[in-house]
Order: C-alpha cells, then sequence, then structure tokens
C-alpha cells in the first residue's frame, strides 16, 4: 500500500517527513492516517541519528487544505466528532513535544487542520509563492479550529490577531504572515526546503515577535484580555444576528485557554468543535463547499469543451461595464477593448478599473508596477477598428431591446464568425435579443451583479439556440474572472431576480400596511440576509426595480405586479443612493453619518403612518416564502437546472442566508408541508399571490425532498 508519510534521512541528521496523499489533488488530514503517523513519530523518537525533522507536503502546489471535510460530514453523532478532534489533538501534541526542532516548510495552501499541523511544529518557514496562502477558514463552514488552532494560534500571534483570523476566515499571504508572526522566515521556493533544514539545524529556538506597547497592555493582563474577548464577543453578536453559532465558540475557547491553560483549552476545544460538527447551520454551509467545488469542474454544457478567449470586449463604460472590463483584466488576465459612444463612458471604465487596483497598491497587496501591468491590458475606443479577433463581447449597454439589437449586428458585422454575444440584460429575455442576430448559436446571456467585483454569481443565460460550444466557453470565462457561475434558461427575470422580486415586492406591501422602513430591514436582517430589503432597494435603484417589474409582471403573471403607491416614489425621483433620495437619508460630501436613518418625507410621499405591528418572525416569514415558492417555480419550469444550482444562486446572487443552505436546503428543514401551510393560509389572508406552486403542493403530499438526508 502506497503511503501518505514518508521519512527520508539526510547526511547532515535532519529528516525529512513528507506528506503525499495517494491518488488526491490536495493533501487532506484524516482519522485513519493515525496509525501511520503515530509510528512515524515512534520511529523518529527512536532514532538518535535524528537531529532535527522538516515537514513538507509531496504536492506540487499545496500544502495541506484541512482536514478532510468528507470525514467530518460522515461523524453522525457529536461523540464521534469529538474523538476526531481528541485524537488529532494527541498526534500534534506528540509532534510538538518531540526534544529535536521540527520545522514545517510551507509551499501553496495551508489551511484549517494544515496549519494546526504546522502551529504544532516548532518552527515555520514559508514559500513567497503567491500560491501560499494561510488561515483558518473553518469558520467559514460553521466550525472551528479543532486541531489546537484555538490555543496555539494566539499563543504564536496574539489573542486579537489570532481572534482576528479565526473569526474571519480570512487567509494571510507570506508577507503579513511574517508580519504578524504566524511563520519565521519568507524564502523563494528554489530554497524552501534548504531553508528549513538550516532552520532545523540551528536548533529549537524561535525569535519571538517584539509585542506592541498596546499589545502588551491589553493582552498581558487579564483586565485587558476580558476587554478584548468582551468586544469581540459584542461584534460576533451584532454580525451573526445569532445565527452563526461557531464564532461565539471561537471567542470561547480562546477565552478559557488563555485562562487556564492550553490542556484545559484544548478539551473546551474539543468539545465545542463536536457540537458544531453536528450543528445544521456546519452542515448547510459543509453543502455549499462540497456544491462550490463540484460546480467547478463542470461545463456547464456536458462533454463539450470551452474554446479559448484569447481577447474580450465589453460595450458600455458604466458601472457594469467598467467592473466587467476590471474583472477580465485583473482576475482572468484577459486582455479587454472597452468600447462607449462617447470618451466620458471610456474615462468612466478606466478609473473605476484603475481605482480598484489602486486600492490594492494602498494596501500593499500589489505593487504600483504590477497595477500597470494589468491596466495595460484594457484599451478604449468608440469605434470598431481593430475588434476582428475578439472572442467574446460582453455588452452592458441600456436595457433597450432596439439598442441590444443593433449592437448584435454591429458585433456579427466587425467581429469574427465564432466571436460570441454574451448581453449583460437583468431582464430581456435572450431569445427577443437574439432575433436580430445571423448567428443565435453565439448569443447568450451572462448576467453579473453589482458591484461586479464583489459579487460571486453570475447567471450564464442560454436560449433555445444558444451552441453547447458558446455555453461552455462563457462559462469557463465567467470562471476565470472569478465568478461560480450558475446556467439557467432564458426567460423573464431568469432565476435570481426573479426570486429577488417577489421578495422585494412583498416587503413594499408590508410597507404599505404601515410597516417602518427600520422594522422591515431589521426582521430580513436578523433571518440572516446581509442587508434588509428597503437598504437593498436603494442600493439597486428604486428606478431599476419599477423598470423590471413591469417585464416580469407582463411574462410572469400578476404576482410580480408592484404595488401602484410606487409611482408616487418615481414621481418624486427618488431613485435611491444614486441620486441620494430613496429610504434613507444620504449625507453629502464625505462626512459619513454614522447611523444610517430613514427619510421620514418617504411616508408623505407613500401617504402613509408607519407603525409597526408586525412581528419580525412575520414580517421575514412573508417575504421569504414568497421567494422559496418562486425558487422551486422556477426549478419546476426548469429554468435552474437543480435544487444545488438554486441554493448557490440565491446564496452567491442575493446573499440568501448561507447557514439556511439556500432556498432549497432550507424547503428541507421547514418541509414542503409546513411551506404550503403557510402559504395556503397568507393565500387566505392576502391573496393569490401566495399560492404554492405545484412542485410543492406534489411534494407536500408525497413528503418527499430536493436532497437525501
Ligand atoms: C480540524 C480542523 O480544524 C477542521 C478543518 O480543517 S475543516 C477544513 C478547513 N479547510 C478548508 O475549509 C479549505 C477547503 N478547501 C478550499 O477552500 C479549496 O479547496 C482550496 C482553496 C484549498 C483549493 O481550491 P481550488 O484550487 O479551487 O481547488 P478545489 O477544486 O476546491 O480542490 C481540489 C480538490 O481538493 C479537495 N479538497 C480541498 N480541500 C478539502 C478539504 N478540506 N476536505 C476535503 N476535500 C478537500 C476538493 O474537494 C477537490 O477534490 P477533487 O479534486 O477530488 O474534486
Amino acid at each position: 500500500m502506497t503511503k501518505t508519510f514518508n521519512l527520508t534521512r539526510r547526511e547532515d541528521g535532519i529528516a525529512i517527513l513528507t506528506m503525499d496523499v495517494p491518488g488526491e489533488t490536495m493533501n487532506t488530514l484524516r482519522a485513519e492516517f493515525a496509525p501511520e503517523i503515530n509510528d512515524v513519530l515512534t520511529e523518529i523518537k527512536s532514532d538518535s541519528q535524528i537531529k532535527g525533522l522538516v515537514l513538507v507536503s509531496g504536492k506540487k502546489d499545496s500544502f495541506v487544505a484541512g482536514a478532510d471535510i468528507s470525514m467530518l460530514d460522515a461523524c453522525r453523532t457529536a461523540k464521534d466528532a469529538k474523538i476526531l478532534s481528541s485524537d488529532g489533538h494527541v498526534v500534534f501534541n506528540e509532534l510538538e513535544g518531540l526534544n529535536i526542532p521540527v520545522v514545517a516548510a510551507i509551499h501553496g495552501v495551508c489551511l484549517g487542520g494544515g496549519l494546526e499541523l504546522a502551529l504544532a511544529c516548532h518552527q515555520r518557514v514559508c514559500s513567497d509563492n503567491k500560491k501560499t496562502v494561510m488561515g483558518l477558514p473553518e469558520v467559514q463552514l460553521g466550525l472551528l479550529p479543532g486541531g489546537g488552532g484555538t490555543q496555539r494560534l494566539p499563543r504564536l500571534v496574539g489573542i486579537a490577531k489570532s481572534l482576528d483570523l479565526m473569526l474571519t476566515g480570512k487567509q494571510v499571504r507570506p508577507k503579513q504572515a511574517l508580519k504578524m508572526g504566524l511563520v519565521d522566515d519568507v524564502v523563494p521556493e528554489s530554497i524552501l526546503l534548504e531553508t528549513a533544514v538550516k532552520m532545523a539545524l540551528k536548533g529549537k529556538k524561535r525569535v519571538k515577535k517584539q509585542k506592541t506597547m498596546m499589545e502588551r497592555v491589553l493582552e498581558g493582563t487579564s483586565i485587558g484580555r476580558n476587554i478584548i474577548f468582551d468586544q469581540a464577543g459584542k461584534q460576533v453578536a451584532k454580525k451573526t444576528q445569532g445565527n452563526y453559532p461557531a464564532p461565539a465558540k471561537i471567542i470561547h475557547c480562546v477565552r478559557q485557554g488563555m485562562a487556564k491553560g492550553l490542556t484545559k483549552g484544548l478539551v473546551v476545544e474539543a468539545q465545542s468543535f463536536s457540537e458544531l460538527v453536528v450543528s445544521e447551520e456546519s452542515k448547510a454551509l459543509r453543502s455549499l463547499f462540497f456544491a462550490t467545488t463540484e460546480m467547478k469542474k463542470e461545463t456547464g454544457a456536458g462533454d463539450v469543451q470551452p474554446r479559448e478567449i484569447k481577447k474580450a470586449m465589453v460595450l458600455g463604460g458604466g458601472l457594469m461595464g467598467g467592473g466587467i472590463a476590471s474583472v477580465t483584466t485583473s482576475k482572468a488576465k484577459i486582455p479587454v477593448r472597452v468600447k462607449d459612444i462617447n470618451e466620458k463612458g471610456l474615462s468612466n471604465a478606466l478609473s473605476y478599473a484603475y481605482n480598484l487596483l489602486d486600492k490594492g497598491v494602498k494596501r500593499r497587496h500589489m505593487t504600483p508596477a504590477a497595477r500597470d501591468n494589468i491596466m495595460s491590458l484594457m484599451t478604449t475606443s468608440t469605434d470598431f477598428t481593430g475588434v476582428k479577433n475578439i472572442d467574446i463581447v460582453v455588452e452592458a449597454v441600456f436595457e433597450d431591446l432596439a439598442l441590444k439589437h443593433q449592437m448584435v449586428q454591429d458585433i456579427e458585422r466587425e467581429c469574427s464568425e465564432s466571436t460570441i454575444f454574451a448581453s449583460n440584460t437583468s431582464s430581456l429575455p435572450i431569445s427577443q435579443i437574439a432575433e436580430a442576430a445571423s448567428r443565435p448559436e453565439n448569443v447568450i446571456g451572462l448576467h453579473y451583479f453589482s458591484p461586479v467585483e464583489k459579487m460571486p454569481l453570475v447567471e450564464v443565460i442560454a436560449h433555445a439556440k444558444t451552441s453547447p460550444e458558446t455555453i461552455a466557453t462563457t462559462v469557463a470565462f465567467a470562471r476565470k474572472q472569478g465568478k461560480t457561475p450558475i446556467v439557467v434558461q432564458d426567460g423573464a427575470g431568469f432565476y435570481v431576480n426573479r426570486i429577488l422580486a417577489l421578495y422585494m415586492n412583498e416587503a413594499a406591501a408590508l410597507l404599505l400596511e404601515g410597516q417602518s422602513i427600520e422594522h422591515l430591514d431589521k426582521a430580513l436582517v436578523k433571518f440572516g440576509f446581509p442587508v434588509g430589503p428597503m437598504t437593498l432597494l436603494d442600493e439597486v435603484g428604486i428606478d431599476v426595480g419599477a423598470k423590471i417589474s413591469p417585464i416580469l409582471e407582463a411574462e410572469l403573471g400578476s404576482r410580480f405586479k408592484a404595488p401602484a403607491a410606487f409611482d408616487a416614489l418615481m414621481a418624486d425621483d427618488r431613485k435611491g443612493r444614486k441620486n441620494q433620495k430613496g429610504f434613507y437619508v444620504y449625507s453629502k460630501g464625505k462626512a459619513k453619518k454614522k447611523k444610517k436613518e430613514v427619510d421620514e418625507s418617504v411616508y408623505q410621499v407613500l401617504g402613509l403612518v408607519p407603525g409597526t405591528n408586525a412581528s419580525i418572525d412575520e414580517v421575514s416569514q412573508r417575504c421569504v416564502v414568497q421567494m422559496l415558492n418562486e425558487a422551486v417555480r422556477c426549478l419546476e419550469e426548469n429554468i435552474i437546472a437543480s435544487p444545488r444550482d438554486g441554493d448557490i444562486g440565491a446564496i452567491f446572487g442575493i446573499g440568501f442566508p448561507p447557514f439556511l443552505g439556500g432556498p432549497f436546503r432550507y424547503i428541507d428543514t421547514l418541509g414542503a408541508g409546513k411551506l404550503v401551510s403557510i402559504l395556503n393560509d397568507y393565500r387566505t389572508q392576502f391573496g393569490d399571490r401566495f399560492e404554492p406552486c405545484q412542485m410543492l403542493v406534489d411534494m407536500a403530499e408525497n413528503k418527499s425532498r430536493f436532497f437525501e438526508l
């Protein structure tokens, strides 16, 4: 049997322990490795010739990606998970307890249990390679570091910094890691092993990073530490709204460990870890990891492979166009031509992309030369000269069908026969845009969300005649831009805007019933959305909503009818943040108010006197069940290919609470029967817009689910 851990001895007395899980792309830690690693440790202890140990990965570009998440998923009880964590502690303690120097040589991703393994070594050195990142991302899986991370990390880098890493799950690059004392040295990959060997030869002693005055005051006294923990606790409570149990448990483990010592801290860690592994929140978050990993391999068109994209073009230099051009150069590293009808649009796009990169320079994540290199991939023009060999064109112009028809014809005339025309429309059916095309197989929808550089989702919309090669190439292009694409079928609003529209309409209906704006936003934030519906409408633009609603109503039916009183908002020129006039007050100029305030005059415009009488649960339930019902309808109509895609679309496109796993997983938790009964109750009270869709009714009858248990 091929081994995972291989020990080789050098003449200088340093042994190299190489981890290489056979047959896997990346190293992960599994319980089944324990006997093998124990044997290796026994061998090392019994060999007096070994003067030091260096731990490396046998994988080309990764160290260890953490504990195997499938193994955690297989835990049936908290007891199973506790054994995993405690057994891991025993192995890591053994490693740490070796009386020879142990150095981890890190190249590539070193995450979760992988970093905890490195933390159990006496010293760490990492490569200065771009692929090298370190972090404890367990919180993003609804977990906490269960391999000693909650104990060893604060002892190494300080309490505040370790909490920051563990509570956000952020990954740090080599330079940052060195600065915070997470690693002892950063060197080019070519001399990584030799450097680690030299460190091992020098001995166990590591240079302790000097603490700042503030760190000494705050972390060196129990009063100071209490301040840090209390502050962190308050921030976590505000951020999680009580929906995510992991962050509070992370603070608890660190606090206990710092007060009672490492051994006691590890006991608390194993207990808390085990409770989280079997929590519904973590199960939902882990399902997202599996879904996104699976999707990375899909072309979107079965076995059809994508064509290579060497050059792209963006039509329209507005907010969306600028964002799309920016991710094309900065993430995909593909040259892009931005075309607009006037110079202003072009300079907008350029400055949009430049400002984003420059932020990176100011934060020292990027050198000015790297920024300028990326900018050199972006060219602009007001005409179509030199565009013959463009492989894909993304149009981001106004939502005007005639204009889009014109664009399709321009591109067919000016570019090559195979050039893909991708429309970033948010509401017009792609089949209608393709009507103007003589090569409709090249026409596709590519719907980004604003702000493009931040929002992870894109919808790739195939109409009946889009070729599989166009789909596969567009999916691959979006992925290169750092996006998670879901392929959806053509239809007004596609998937994301369609489910969002009904949710927003319900919030509007509640507003018109007299619920206050703050109350509505508070209810949905408490439910787990990143912002409430009124804030979202201000951000997206009330005018955008007003433009999309009639299209959806005409194509999909009266349940999409926006409340008529909203016309009054348009008449009052309330567009939201973009013209600093919406549901909230926007201060002009730089001085931003700390707390957002409702613009009370909006109630007058709507002819309302606000009074909060519906409970927070009632408000969120009414909005959310509309979204759930419509999501299922989209599945019923094959707009989305699977519940998995529907969950990913809602979470990555709208911010549907990740801890619920997405609308479909949430329906499984609620039970289709319960949802149908809630919808029927609301239908009696508020009308047919709550009519449950057929698929839900059938599922309620058959007691079936979307996902297997
Ligand atoms: C006790 C501990 O404290 C608990 C833990 O450690 S929990 C785990 C913490 N670690 C993580 O959350 C990291 C999860 N992994 C990732 O985020 C990403 O895979 C990555 C950033 C490491 C690499 O991303 P990328 O280069 O796009 O590769 P990606 O396709 O995702 O992964 C490559 C393969 O490694 C697998 N993989 C990566 N990390 C894994 C993990 N922790 N568990 C199981 N499989 C994992 C993927 O499933 C995939 O397998 P496949 O080739 O058979 O499909």
